[in-house]
């Protein structure tokens, strides 16, 4: 039987307003294999960014996890403290958001980045972390990673910035990647190229994604099962194309009705 690497059990998420408490993800499950991609698509405000966090340690202080238990292999993430869960991102959770530019420094080059992001969670000499961030640069697509290395945030197109988050989460061999929306703000080529490296990288390497997308192109074009989440709730899961063929639930019929998409070619 596959094993799991990461398993959410009866996950409960609330926030506190000055309304009071807000329940935002409502008794959510699911597992995910060793190599498997899993998308999670819904509507803006559906949950799936606090699914996210929640798995990552990241909730903001206002947000709480009222029950539930996440899993990597054997380890309850929710009983971990701190400085244990810091070691978990990145090394064997990593993540990849939408806005690129926010996870990194201006002050810093890409190289740097990179580099003491191995040698944070990897006993790497300089060197070696240096000869595999230029590999994992080039993986991505990147042109002339030794340049790149050099050069400041702020010198890249979002695109090639994508990439180099793709790259550092990559390098570090990760069990799981959470990528919300990661194509999201790039054009429809882009996306497409940055998809296949992902989808190769996760292969090669057989990281478990999940990847969280409004775009059932994406979805489609990416994930072996899809979730379908509505307003806190997965209201329906299944392997791609059996929820395409033969969706199950009002809301993800409304969804595959209204879709707009990108085109995959
Ligand atoms: N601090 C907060 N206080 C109150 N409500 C919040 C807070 N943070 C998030 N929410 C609400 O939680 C719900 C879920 O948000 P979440 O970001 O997880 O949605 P999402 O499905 O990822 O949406 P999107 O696709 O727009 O990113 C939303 O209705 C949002 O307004």
């Amino acid at each position: 039987m596959d094993k799991h690497i990461l398993r959410v059990d009866h996950l409960h998420i609330s926030v506190s307003t000055p309304q009071g408490k807000k329940k935002i993800v409502n008794d959510v499950s699911f597992d995910l294999k060793k190599g498997e991609i899993l998308g999670l698509v819904g509507a803006s405000g559906s949950g799936k960014t606090m699914t996210c966090l929640a798995i990552m340690g990241l909730l903001q202080e206002s947000a709480f996890i009222e029950h539930g238990a996440i899993h990597l292999e054997s380890q309850n993430l929710l009983k971990l403290q701190a400085s244990r869960m810091r070691s978990v991102r990145g090394k064997e959770i990593a993540v990849i958001m939408q806005n690129p530019m926010s996870a990194f420094n201006p002050t810093i080059t890409i190289g740097h980045h990179v580099i003491e992001t191995l040698r944070t969670h990897r006993p790497f000499s300089r060197k070696e972390a240096r000869e595999l961030a230029a590999t994992y640069l080039a993986r991505t697509g990147l042109p002339h990673p030794d340049q790149l290395m050099g050069q400041y945030p702020f010198q890249l197109s979002g695109g090639m910035l994508q990439r180099v988050m793709i790259a550092i989460a990559m390098s570090l061999q990760p069990a799981v990647l959470i990528a919300d929306e990661p194509t999201t703000a790039l054009d429809t080529t882009h996306q497409v190229q940055l998809l296949e490296q992902m989808h190769r990288l996760c292969e090669e390497q057989e990281t478990a994604m999940l990847l969280v997308s409004h775009d059932l192109g994406v979805i489609a074009y990416m994930a072996d099962e899809v979730m379908v989440m509505n307003q806190g709730s997965i209201v329906e899961k299944a392997p791609v194309a059996e929820l395409f063929d033969r969706p199950q639930h009002p809301y993800t019929r409304m969804l595959l009705q209204a879709r707009p998409g990108i085109q995959l070619v």
